[in-house]
């Protein structure tokens, strides 16, 4: 793990611990739409939490969509992730999948998955078979959709927070149809990073009946956790979440006549907060909520489990500065640029030692290893599942890595030649051995972690 997450995690459970014990035996109270203040305090503490009920879509695109929810667990395409949470590793208890943009990949709790991508025509991805196919064109035209309301519900937030002098009604907005004839939410022009489109989408499934233990709520008594509390990591600054959510009946499920199933709802609670109730909403299959603009960071969301088995497919803006495969495609390029084919002898040899030329390929040796190859192959085959579209560049990632690796060598032979003099070789030690301590940590780390 990276020392900054241990220590971001370290900080965070003393905080954790304070509010908890700050707490007591209480319980901080929470409102839910049987409660009489609930819209009352959706207007007040939590505005940027909307939600769209299922008649505002189109019903073509619920059909297209649940069909392909169902593809997807029928061929079995949906995975639990070993995450890494307060140093330890623990099984995710929702299945996952993430679809998106060809090449993008997504962080989060120290893994990284790569997107499978979504079917545009032109692209020309070999899928597994057509209900695959299918199933990923269909999250693209759900992410279309859900971006285009992304950008109204926006435009809204701005329109109501310009208003907010103007008396309003007390009820927050459920808005059954497109309503796009709005001012531009950047009225003073240029771009602007809250109206990003979504360029992943990660599914998640969970079928409470199979599931023997649900973490409790703590804070609350909410109730059942399918996702504990959390904020959506590695996305875009005040990028929205936008999430369509589908629970149905299960096959062994059997319908009760008089008691409704209990409902999958939304948790909502301020970060670090212990005064503002928290707020639950349920949700009914095929609606959709967004989490605008800087909800994700201000507040915490968890998801808390009803009876029937439930999948959402949740889109966000990654943030991929460093985490799409022309990113890391390049990075090896300048590292192997220093890596020379003799003609005459076919031996591999070093352009360049000076320290930084060496110490920025080792870097990337690094990268490519723990970021790309040991996460890829560690979650197994599970994109070939899909389509063909990771096989060829991870087969070339790891040829690039082969040849940093035989750069390593050359290095290390090269400062034991007697011609170095001292001062030269603890220079370039000085820069290059912690970036190899770091590798043999964590290879040792990999190792460890990720045999259970
Ligand atoms: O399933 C949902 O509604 C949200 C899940 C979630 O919070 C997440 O995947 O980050
Ligand atoms: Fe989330």
């Amino acid at each position: 793990m990276r020392k900054r997450d241990a220590h971001e995690d370290g900080e965070k459970e003393v905080k954790k611990q304070k509010l908890l014990e700050k707490l007591g035996d209480g319980c901080i109270p929470y409102l839910t739409p049987k409660d009489e203040n609930f819209y009352q305090l959706w207007k007040s503490k939590y505005p940027k939490f909307v939600i769209q009920k299922e008649e505002s879509m189109p019903s073509e695109l619920h059909q297209v969509v649940q069909r392909a929810f169902l593809a997807l667990r029928h061929h079995g395409c949906l995975f639990q992730d070993l995450v890494r949470l307060k140093g330890k590793d623990l099984l995710t208890p929702v299945f996952r999948i993430l679809i998106g943009c060809p090449g993008y990949t997504y962080r989060y709790l120290n893994t990284r998955l790569f997107a499978v991508p979504w079917s545009r025509d032109q692209l020309n991805i070999k899928y597994y078979n057509d209900k695959l196919s299918e199933a990923c064109r269909a999250f693209y035209e759900l992410n279309e959709y859900l971006y285009s309301q992304t950008v109204c519900e926006l435009r809204q937030l701005e329109v109501d927070r310009k208003d907010a002098s103007l008396p309003q009604d007390d009820l927050p907005k459920h808005h059954t149809e497109t309503e796009c004839a709005l001012p531009a939410v950047n009225a003073e022009g240029g771009g602007d990073d809250r109206t990003q489109p979504y360029n992943v989408t990660l599914i998640n499934y969970m079928d409470p009946q199979s599931m023997s233990y649900l973490k409790e709520e703590p804070y609350f008594g909410m109730g059942k956790m399918a996702v504990s509390w959390h904020h959506d990591e590695n996305l875009i600054a005040n990028s929205t979440v936008g999430v369509y959510n589908y629970n149905f009946q299960g096959a062994e499920e059997k319908p009760v006549a008089d008691s409704d199933p209990s409902m999958w709802s939304i948790g909502l609670k301020i970060a670090w907060d212990i005064e503002t109730p928290g707020f639950v909403v349920p949700l009914s299959a095929g609606d959709s909520y967004f989490m605008l603009d800087d909800l994700n960071r201000t507040h915490q969301h968890c998801v808390l489990s009803g009876s029937q088995p439930r999948f959402s497919s949740t889109h966000r803006v990654a943030e991929c500065s460093k985490g799409t495969l022309q990113y890391i495609q390049s990075r090896c390029r300048t590292a192997l640029e220093n890596l020379f084919i003799n003609p005459n002898n076919g031996k591999a040899e070093l352009k360049s030692l000076e320290a930084m030329v060496l110490t920025q390929a080792e870097e990337i040796h690094n990268e490519v290893e723990f970021e790309w190859l040991r996460q890829y192959w560690f979650q197994g085959k599970r994109y070939l599942k899909f389509s063909n579209f990771w096989t060829v560049p991870m087969v070339e990632l790891e040829d690039h890595w082969k040849q940093m690796e035989a750069m390593t060598r050359l290095v290390l032979e090269e400062i034991e030649k007697e011609k170095w003099t001292k001062n030269g070789t603890c220079e370039i030690l000085k820069y290059m051995m912690p970036l190899l301590k770091e590798r043999q940590n964590l290879r040792q780390e990999w190792r460890q972690s990720k045999r259970s």
